[in-house]
């Protein structure tokens, strides 16, 4: 079996096979968060999580991973607190996984790298008039990452994989209504906290990223599939849609900082 530190630098998808850079990037995103280098900061107040179901819409495979998207046109689904210095409206979600479950997450812990990874992605409506400007704006996004381990079923996600054969093709999409993100948080409230970038295209430098420490459980079914998405549209010849992370980039000049001790 492959070794758990490998890494596939050339995955199958154009995103990653040549190494994307943003030239002269110097918060780039995703890190190795060494545990005993992050800074514990007593200033960091508890993460403040209020996502109203109703507002989820629909599911849809968007060619490097299937997403879930919510209706933010208002703060009914949001984020404060935490590191936050307002509040951040949710937009979508969406999973980083490998072919197998030997590694597949974006971001590593002590260099443990899990099968898979979450991000909620949120953005900030007091300094941006949309997502889209806010993409391109310093702090404009809060990613909330989650490691998901191999383990018990998760029946709160089993919904979600339930819709996703329906999704198998890129740009395929399909109505997925009162979904709570909620139900895939770990109950546990510590987390990392550092400032770092989108992983996939345009790779901008806008992303306050909040790691949790603990991950959520899936089941080796679950994460198969995961697995059966294609990268590709339908009629052309099938691509499986794995190993959708983008390889270690360097801290440089970052502290990653802790909500715990
Ligand atoms: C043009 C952006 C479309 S929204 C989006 C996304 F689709 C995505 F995949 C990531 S990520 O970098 O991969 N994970 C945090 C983001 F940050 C995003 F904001
Ligand atoms: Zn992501």
């Amino acid at each position: 079996a492959a070794c758990s530190s490998y890494r596939l630098r050339d995955a199958l998808h154009p995103l990653w096979q040549s190494e994307l850079t943003v030239s002269g990037g110097t918060r780039q995103s995703p890190i190795n968060i060494q545990w005993r280098d992050s800074v514990y900061d007593p200033h960091l107040k508890p993460l403040k999580i209020h996502y109203d179901p109703t507002t989820c819409l629909y599911v849809w495979n968007n060619g490097y991973s299937f997403q879930v998207e919510f209706d933010d046109s208002a703060d009914k689904s949001v984020i404060m607190g935490g590191p936050l210095e307002n509040h951040y409206r949710l937009k979508q979600f969406h999973f980083h996984w490998g072919a197998i479950n030997e590694w597949g997450s974006e971001h590593m812990v002590d260099s443990k790298v899990y099968p898979a990874e979450l991000h909620l992605v949120h953005w900030n409506p007091v300094t941006s008039t949309s997502f889209e400007e806010a993409i391109m704006e310093n702090n404009g996004l809060v990613v909330i990452g989650v490691f998901l381990k191999l383990g018990a079923h998760h029946a709160g996600l089993q919904k979600l994989v339930d819709a996703l054969p329906a999704v198998r093709h890129k740009d395929a999409i399909v109505e997925f209504d009162v979904f709570d993100p909620c139900c895939l948080m770990p109950s546990c409230p510590d987390y990392w906290t550092y400032d770092g970038s989108l992983t996939t295209p345009p790779l901008t430098e806008s992303v306050t990223w909040i790691i949790k420490k603990t991950p959520i459980e899936v089941d080796q079914n679950q994460l198969e599939e995961f697995r059966m998405l294609l990268f590709t549209s339908a009629g052309e010849e099938e691509k499986r849609m794995v190993d959708n992370f983008r390889p270690l980039q360097p801290l440089m000049n970052r502290t990653v900082r802790s909500s715990f001790r």
